[in-house]
């Protein structure tokens, strides 16, 4: 189901916020900002609801709107948020508006038709732009996010976790003896186990931030931010729980009657001296090496010093 888009007006008096929020009325939520403690707060790290389109007057911040919309398109999330900047009708404003980053100027007093039209189509590009990226995003057998999105995610809990000095645990996982699923159950069933997998991996996570991506064929990949290693090995439990629950007969496989999958696990604290494709390759060796103890298990790697450490699991 369509969600009803939001819309952010940030003008510090209430006539023309009335106007537009009358105008909107059966195409968006329209939310009236007043102050800029209500503006700033869009642009906090952790905002949940991503809005449609901020329509800024311009007499909000005057000749700071350049400085202002330089920050509103350098943060991750708003910069996703197209701006409109209101304002008599004043080619110098008009013209400060459209290069300043807002994609378009609504001239006031308005004229109410052309101005619906004018918001209905940012709305609908919007719209379009965010089906597009989320396609782009999405692994189109699985439904969950697929490598490049998970590559994007990554990187930003990277940085996070730098700044932070925050901790960070990847779950690698593949299904055992696929290719035997496969080779005796044929492709469109093999289809349908990968995608039951995918599912009931991302129904395991409980966290808001914890991602899981499908890594490419049959190997998929957790990503839990803020984590102690100890945490680790609690969740990759979980998972294996959740699999088993699954109950996917599999005559084929050395490891269990049903479908089971082997895990590697890693953990570290991010610092700049360690890279985070390091990481991967640790949890990618501790996988190679749950597969090597019999598969339908999991082998676990902490980085101590930039090292990787072996547990026993
Ligand atoms: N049905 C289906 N199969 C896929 C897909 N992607 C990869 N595979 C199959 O996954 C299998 C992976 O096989 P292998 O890499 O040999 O590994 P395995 O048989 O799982 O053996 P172990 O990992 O050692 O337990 C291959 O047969 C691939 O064709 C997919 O999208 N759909």
């Amino acid at each position: 189901m369509d969600t009803e888009p939001l819309v952010l007006i940030a003008d510090r008096g209430l006539n023309n916020q009335a106007l537009l929020a009358d105008l909107l009325v059966s195409d968006a939520q329209a939310t009236s900002i007043i102050h800029d403690t209500q503006l700033n707060f869009w642009l906090q790290e952790e905002v949940e609801i991503l809005p449609s389109l901020l329509i800024l007057d311009f007499n909000f911040f005057q000749q700071q709107t350049r400085v202002f919309c330089q920050r509103w398109l350098a943060h991750p999330l708003m910069r996703q948020v197209p701006i409109l900047i209101m304002s008599n009708d004043d080619d110098e404003i008009e013209l400060l508006a459209l290069t300043c980053g807002a994609v378009d100027f609504l001239a006031q007093p308005f004229k109410p038709l052309l101005t619906l039209a004018r918001i209905k189509l940012h709305l609908a590009q919007v719209k379009e732009h965010r089906r597009l990226s989320s396609l782009s995003m999405t692994d189109a057998l699985t439904r969950i996010a697929n490598r490049r999105y998970f590559d994007e995610f990554y990187r930003a809990e990277w940085r996070r976790a730098c700044r932070e000095q925050g901790s960070l645990g990847l779950i690698m996982i593949d299904i055992d003896h696929f290719k035997a699923f496969n080779d005796h159950y044929g492709h469109l069933q093999g289809d349908e186990c990968l995608t039951a997998v995918a599912q009931q991996l991302k129904a395991a996570v409980q966290r808001p931030r914890d991602f899981v991506a499908r890594f490419g064929g049959e190997e998929f990949i957790v990503l839990l931010p803020s984590i102690q290693a100890e945490g680790v090995r609690v969740v990759a439990e979980r998972l294996q729980e959740a699999l088993a629950n699954l109950m996917i007969t599999h005559g084929y496989s050395s490891a269990s009657q049903y479908v089971s999958v082997s895990m590697g696990l890693a953990w570290c604290e991010p610092d700049n001296d360690f890279r985070p494709d390091q990481l991967i390759a640790a949890a990618d060796e501790a996988l190679y090496s749950a597969k090597e103890n019999g598969r339908n298990g999991f082998s676990e790697v902490v980085i101590v010093e930039n090292k990787p450490v072996f547990q026993a699991s």
